[in-house]
C-alpha cells in the first residue's frame, strides 16, 4: 500500500484509527476459550467489528509468539484475514526487529513477504545497515521507533549526545538512507509535548502514536502538535478497545469504544481540513 492510498483511506473514514491487537488468553471471554483457535477468533470479531471505524490494524507478535507454533498459526490466519476481507486495511507487524544486515532481511521476507504484512516496527540502535534491508521492499514500510510511549524513554531516547537528544539524532541521520521515503516513525501519545519539535524533523513523514487509551495519552494533544496538512498520524489503541468487554459481547463493546475514537477523530478532520 503507498501512503496516498492510506491517506485517501483516512480522509473517506474520517479516522486515522489503528486498533491494536494484543491477544491475550487470560482477558478473553470465556466461551472463546472452547473454540479451536480462540486467538484467530477473538481477533476475527474484533476486525468484523471494526473494520469500518479504523485504517490500521496492529497485531504485536509478542501476544503470538508467547503461545508458539499455534500463536503464530493465528498471526498468520489474522493477516490473511485481514488482506483477504479488508484489503484496503493496512498492517502492521508490531515486531520491533532489526539486526546486522543479512539479518534483517531475513526479517523483512518474514514480514513482507510470507506473511505480506505493509508495514513492520523496528529499532533503530543497530543502525543504517540493520534498517536498510527493510527499506528495500517497495509499497511496504518500516516504522522505527523514535520516542516510544514508556517510561524508560528517558533513559536513552532523550540524553544529549553532542548537543542533541539522540531521539532527534535517530530520526534525522535515518532521513538519509536509501529509501528512506519509506520509513515512517513511532512516537508515543503520552510524549505530545514532543511532537512540534519531532515535526520539525520529519514535517511530512507518517507517524505511529500507540498510547492513547490505556496508557493515558490524549488524542487532542497528539493532533494538535503532531498532525501535518496530510493528518500524517496512525493512532493505535489496543486495551481499550479490544478489552472493553470479557463478556459475549465483547466485540460490540470494542466496536463502541472504537467508534468513540473515531467520533473524536472526525470532529478533529472535520475543524481542520
Ligand atoms: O511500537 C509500538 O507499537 C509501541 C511503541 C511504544 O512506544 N509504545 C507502545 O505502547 N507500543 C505498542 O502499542 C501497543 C499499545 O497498547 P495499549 O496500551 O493497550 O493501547 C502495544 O502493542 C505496545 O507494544
Amino acid at each position: 500500500m503507498t501512503t496516498q492510498q492510506l491517506h485517501e483511506q483516512i480522509l473517506q473514514k474520517k479516522s486515522f484509527l489503528c486498533v491494536g491487537l494484543d491477544p491475550d488468553l487470560e482477558k478473553m471471554p470465556q466461551h472463546l476459550l472452547e473454540t479451536e483457535d480462540p486467538i484467530f477468533e477473538f481477533n476475527k470479531a474484533i476486525i468484523d467489528a471494526t473494520h469500518d471505524l479504523t485504517v490500521g490494524y496492529k497485531p504485536n507478535t509478542a501476544f503470538f509468539e508467547a503461545y508458539g507454533i499455534k500463536g503464530w498459526m493465528s498471526l498468520q490466519k489474522t493477516i490473511n484475514y485481514i488482506n483477504e476481507n479488508y484489503p484496503d486495511i493496512f498492517t502492521i507487524a508490531d515486531a520491533k526487529r532489526g539486526d546486522i544486515g543479512n539479518t534483517s532481511s531475513m526479517y523483512a521476507k518474514a514480514f513482507f513477504e510470507d506473511l505480506n504484512f505493509d508495514s513492520v516496527t523496528v529499532a533503530p540502535y543497530m543502525g543504517k545497515d540493520s534498517v536498510e534491508p527493510f527499506l528495500a521492499f517497495e509499497n511496504k514500510h518500516t516504522i522505527m521507533l523514535a520516542l516510544t510511549s514508556n517510561e524508560g524513554a528517558f533513559d536513552f531516547q532523550t540524553l544529549n549526545t553532542g548537543g542533541k537528544e539522540l531521539y532527534k539524532q535517530v530520526l534525522e541521520t535515518s532521513k538519509t538512507w536509501k529509501n528512506s521515503e519509506n520509513l515512517m516513525y513511532v512516537v508515543g501519545a503520552t510524549k505530545a509535548e514532543y511532537f512540534a519539535e519531532i515535526r520539525k524533523i520529519v514535517p511530512d513523514s507518517f507517524l505511529l502514536v500507540p498510547g492513547i487509551g490505556a496508557q493515558g495519552g490524549s488524542l487532542s494533544e497528539v493532533c494538535k502538535y503532531g498532525m501535518n496538512d496530510k493528518i500524517g498520524l496512525l493512532v493505535n489503541s489496543a486495551r481499550a478497545i479490544i478489552y472493553a468487554s470479557k463478556g459475549t459481547d465483547f466485540a460490540e463493546k470494542a466496536r463502541e469504544q472504537a467508534l468513540k475514537v473515531q467520533l473524536e477523530m472526525a470532529e478533529i478532520i472535520d475543524s481542520k481540513f
